[in-house]
């Protein structure tokens, strides 16, 4: 593929096309305090196309031509085995260090998209909840999906969210967060101690108001522990 057909993959008049729609996300992300200081972010998977942000950078001011685009499926990166690429930006950029976690989304969710926040009403729930899950029942948020079934989480439901312990190496944080998955497969999201957390969903859509649900939950949770009230009643 010569550059300039790569670059159309990420040159659109379309605002609705992935590499104009993650940077759009990630300003509003970062007005909501979940990429600040360059971490967290958004990817897209359409179809056999994944769109990716870059690594390291300012999330609010990527620009689409900041954009990497990997095929779906591919062999899982390794050190030693490289990543494959459909279009890398010319600039002297490397692709988010979540790819490997945004693909278990992909594989064992089959995700359109998943965010990553580093809200801090998820780090303080992860703080607050010493458990391996955060859990709350009774709040009226009709959004949060149970994954793999499409239905809401009704008011009398408890959520159960796995949290997992952080760790510097990336790769072990890809396997941690598939063992969560695999255990908890109603889990709409996966917390991370410490650090913030991962939420997908079908399409973008779903993923954004996923992740604003759960995010809601974490901080009306964080206050009424902080308050000393159960979050879950009948526990
Ligand atoms: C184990 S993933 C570590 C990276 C991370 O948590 C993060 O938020 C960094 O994101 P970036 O997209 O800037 O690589
Ligand atoms: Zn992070």
């Amino acid at each position: 593929m010569s550059s300039q057909e790569a670059d159309s993959l990420v040159l659109s008049s379309d605002p609705l096309h992935p590499a104009n729609l993650i940077p759009e996300l990630c300003r509003s992300f970062y007005q909501l305090g979940w990429v600040t200081g360059t971490g967290g972010g958004i990817c897209i998977r359409v179809g056999d196309k994944v769109y990716i942000a870059p690594s390291g950078v300012q999330k609010e001011r990527i620009e689409p031509i900041h954009i990497f685009v990997l095929p779906y499926p591919q062999a899982p990166a390794s050190p030693h085995t490289d990543r494959v690429f459909l279009r890398r930006p010319a600039l002297n950029l490397k692709e988010s260090a979540c790819t490997p976690l945004f693909w278990n989304s992909f594989d064992l969710r089959n995700a359109g998209s998943c965010i990553h926040t580093h809200s801090q009403h998820a780090v303080m729930a992860t703080l607050l909840w010493t458990r391996p899950t955060f859990t709350i029942s009774h709040q009226m948020i009709k959004g949060v999906r149970i994954a793999g079934t499409g239905n809401a989480l009704s008011y009398l439901d408890t959520l159960e969210l796995p949290i997992i312990e952080n760790t510097p190496n990336e790769e072990d944080l890809k396997d941690s967060m598939a063992e969560a998955m695999i255990k908890y497969p109603n889990a709409p999201g996966v917390l991370v101690r410490r650090h913030g957390v991962y939420v997908w969903g079908n399409d973008w859509e779903k993923a954004k108001t996923q992740t604003e649900c759960l995010d809601y939950l974490f901080e009306i949770g964080v206050k009424m522990k902080l308050a000393g009230l159960p979050t879950v009643l009948n526990e």
